[in-house]
């Protein structure tokens, strides 16, 4: 049975696709999406997986790798960060994933459907913010919902304004609904696009770096939206280069770096296996520097009254003993947690350089 396309945040993102778009089909009835039979469980060998990938490549026609042998394994319920500097393959990955563009080799399975050969019956169910929502400026916020719900077959235009209405509570822009789109800031922006999304449920949200070019405020605003959304069980599937954004929202990341998988996994679990910096508080940093070295410490830094340190491959007990004994009087001893961006440069051997 033919049905008609996907939904319009789904069709704004084909506007820029190479693989052509068409006529879409929705899966609502009997064909409720699930888990490959074939695909991986998720990295911890249990539940769905909503998004999975093996060996996924691709090739620029002009020869440049922009993703290489990819391995993706994403759970079911997660905030799944997808982070890496610029450049490191993570948009054509999305584009990819939804069908926007070919790989050159491997598979790429979403909601348990091989893309981009089940686009249409995979998009209805996935809500998209990629390269910033396609809106009228001249139109109002709520106008413009109207205009995406209308491009929508699916959707009953008895409810229409009842579902615009619930879209701009959720994101909050119902205060706003009747200005200009031109006259939004650039996260009202971010949360129209946001609203565009969830005009249908969703099983999975992609967003492609949805705080970039916002303010600390706007930031905060969309995070916890993205929050607020994954308590409700949708899998939102969003790429960041900012490494506290990811650990402040996502429960799950996935690490890229020219074009390769560095590691994956649950953001406590990613930073656990990684030692974090040993620190000493003292009012004698001169005399702690020294004896950490002694004590095999390496990369030892003094700041104010604190010195941190690689810790040493000993017990540490015996370090503060040491310290105790050289007359080192000691406000504050332990290890910090490590942050991502500890694993990050544990795993790579370099700093995670964001600048473009
Ligand atoms: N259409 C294209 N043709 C050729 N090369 C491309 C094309 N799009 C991206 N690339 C290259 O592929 C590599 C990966 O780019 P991609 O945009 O996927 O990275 P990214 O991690 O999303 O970075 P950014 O955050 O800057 O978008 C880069 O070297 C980029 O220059």
């Amino acid at each position: 049975m033919e049905e008609p396309p996907a939904g319009e945040t789904a069709e704004a993102a084909h506007a820029d696709s190479d693989a052509g778009s068409g006529q879409a089909r929705s899966s609502r009835a009997g064909a409720a999406p699930h888990t490959h039979p074939h695909g991986p469980s998720g990295p911890t060998g249990e539940g769905d997986t909503v998004i999975a990938t093996h060996g996924l490549t691709k090739r620029y026609r002009g020869g440049q790798l922009a993703v290489d042998g990819l391995d993706l394994a994403v759970p079911a319920g997660s905030v799944f960060g997808f982070l890496g500097p610029n450049g490191s393959g993570k948009t054509t990955t999305i584009r990819m994933l939804m069908g926007l563009i070919e790989p050159t080799s491997g598979t790429a399975h979403v909601l348990g459907r091989p893309m981009p050969r089940a686009v249409r019956t995979v998009l209805p169910h996935v809500g998209a913010l990629i390269e910033g929502p396609a809106l009228y400026g001249f139109l109002s916020g709520r106008d413009n919902l109207l205009r995406y719900d209308a491009a929508d077959p699916t959707a009953d235009p008895r409810t229409r304004r009842t579902r615009v209405a619930a879209a701009l509570d959720r994101v909050g822009l119902t205060a706003a609904a009747g200005k200009k789109a031109k006259a939004y800031s650039l996260g009202m922006k971010q949360r129209l696009g946001l609203a565009a999304a969830l005009l249908q449920p969703r099983r999975l949200l992609v967003l492609d770096e949805p705080t970039n070019g916002l303010d600390p405020q706007g930031m905060r605003e969309i995070r916890s939206l993205i929050r607020e959304l994954a308590s409700d069980g949708t899998t939102v599937f969003l790429s960041s280069h900012l490494l506290d954004e990811i650990e402040q929202v996502c429960t799950h990341a996935a690490v890229m770096a020219q074009g390769r998988l560095i590691t994956q996994g649950a953001v406590a679990e990613l930073a656990a296996g990684v030692r974090g910096r040993l620190f000493v508080t003292t009012p004698d940093t001169a005399d702690a520097a020294r004896v950490l070295k002694e004590q095999g410490a390496g990369d030892v830094v003094i700041i104010d009254d604190r010195v941190t340190a690689e810790p040493p491959e000993r017990d540490l007990a015996d370090v503060n003993a040491a310290l105790v004994r050289a007359g080192v009087r000691v406000r504050g001893f332990g290890v910090e947690r490590a942050s991502l961006e500890d694993a990050f440069v544990a795993l790579t051997g370099e700093g995670f350089d964001v600048a473009g």
